[in-house]
C-alpha cells in the first residue's frame, strides 16, 4: 500500500477530549450541561448500534443524553407532538431522530418540525439552505467530518475537483456544498450517472457514500488521489467494508480513509461538536 490511512477514530477521539474539556469548563462556571435528545424509532440492528454509541459518547464527554425509544407503531403525530415538546424544553440544546425512519413515517415532515437551533444533525432545510449560501450554522455531520479529515491531510483542496459518488441528503448533497466552500470543483454522480468510471478516474478527491462494496474499482482512482469512503456494508462473514475496493485504490491513492475507523467515528464526534455549539452559542441558557 502507498497511501497514508486518514485515522478517523484517533481524530475523533482528540475531538470527543476537546469537547469533554469544554464542557467541564462550563460545569465549573456554574453552567447547566449541554443536553442532547436521541429520538430511536422502531428496532433496525443498525440504528439501534448507532444510537448506543451515539449515547456512550455523550457520557464521555458530559453530555446529557435524553434516551426516546419508540415502537415502530409509532405515528407521524406522536413524533411530532414528541419533537414539539423537546423544541421547547429550556435543558435540552439538540434534538437527533435517528434514520432511517420505519415505512409510513414521513421523515422530511418530521426533520422539519425540529427547531432548527436544535438540529444538531443540520438537517433542517435552514441549515441545508445557511450551507448553500456560504453561512453555515449547524452543519450535517457526516461531510463536516471529512472536511475536518481533509484538513488534516494538510493538503490546500483549494481548486481540486472533487467526484462525490451519492447525492443523498445526509452525505451527497451536503458533501458537495461543503467541498464548493472550501474552493473545490465539485462533480456529483448518482444513479443516473453514464460512466461513473471516467468520472472517478478525474478526481483529485473522490468521496464514495452508496452502500455498495466495490462499486468504486481501485483502477479508476488516479494516482494521487485521496480517497474517502463512507460507505458501511457488512457482509455475510461478519466483515465491515466500505464502498471502495480498498487494496486496490490504496495503491493509487496519496491518502485514503479505512472501514471501520475513517468516516463513522467523525460522525459521532461531529454530533457532539454541533450540540456544544447548539447549547453555547444558540440557546445560552
Ligand atoms: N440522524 C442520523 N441518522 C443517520 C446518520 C446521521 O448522521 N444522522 N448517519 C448514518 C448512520 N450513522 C449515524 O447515525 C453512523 C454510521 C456509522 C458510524 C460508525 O461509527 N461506524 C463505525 C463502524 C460501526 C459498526 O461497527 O457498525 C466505523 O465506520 O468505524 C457512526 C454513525 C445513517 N443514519
Amino acid at each position: 500500500m502507498t497511501a497514508t490511512l486518514i485515522d478517523g477514530k484517533a481524530t475523533a477521539e482528540a475531538m470527543r477530549e476537546s469537547i469533554k474539556r469544554k464542557v467541564e469548563v462550563r460545569l465549573a462556571a456554574g453552567q447547566r450541561a449541554p443536553g442532547l435528545a436521541v429520538i430511536l424509532v422502531g428496532s433496525d440492528p443498525a440504528s439501534e448500534v448507532y444510537v448506543s454509541h451515539k449515547r456512550k459518547d455523550c457520557e464521555q464527554v458530559g453530555i446529557i443524553s435524553k434516551a426516546y425509544d419508540l415502537p415502530a407503531t409509532t405515528s407521524q403525530q406522536e413524533l411530532i407532538e414528541l419533537i414539539d415538546q423537546l423544541n421547547n424544553d429550556a435543558e435540552i440544546d439538540g434534538i437527533l431522530v435517528q434514520l432511517p425512519l420505519p415505512a409510513g413515517l414521513k421523515a422530511d415532515e418530521i426533520l422539519e418540525r425540529i427547531a432548527p437551533t436544535k438540529d444538531v444533525d443540520g438537517f433542517h432545510p435552514f441549515n441545508v439552505g445557511r450551507l448553500a449560501q456560504r453561512i453555515p450554522l449547524l452543519r450535517p455531520c457526516t461531510p463536516a467530518g471529512i472536511v475536518d479529515l481533509l484538513d488534516g491531510t494538510g493538503h490546500d483542496i483549494t481548486g481540486m475537483h472533487a467526484v462525490i459518488v451519492g447525492a443523498s441528503n445526509i452525505v451527497g448533497r451536503p458533501m458537495g456544498l461543503e467541498l464548493l466552500l472550501k474552493g473545490c470543483t465539485v462533480t456529483t454522480c448518482h444513479r443516473f450517472t453514464k460512466d461513473l468510471a471516467s468520472f472517478v478516474s478525474q478526481a483529485d478527491i473522490v468521496v464514495v457514500a452508496v452502500g455498495k462494496p466495490g462499486i468504486v474499482k481501485g483502477e479508476w482512482i488516479k494516482e494521487g488521489a485521496i480517497v474517502i469512503d463512507v460507505g458501511i456494508n457488512r457482509l455475510d462473514n461478519g466483515k465491515l467494508v466500505g464502498d471502495v475496493d480498498f487494496a486496490a485504490a490504496a495503491e493509487r491513492a496519496s491518502f485514503i480513509t479505512p472501514v471501520p475507523g475513517g468516516v463513522g467515528p467523525m460522525t459521532r464526534a461531529k454530533l457532539l461538536e454541533n450540540t456544544l455549539i447548539a447549547c453555547e452559542s444558540l440557546h445560552k441558557a
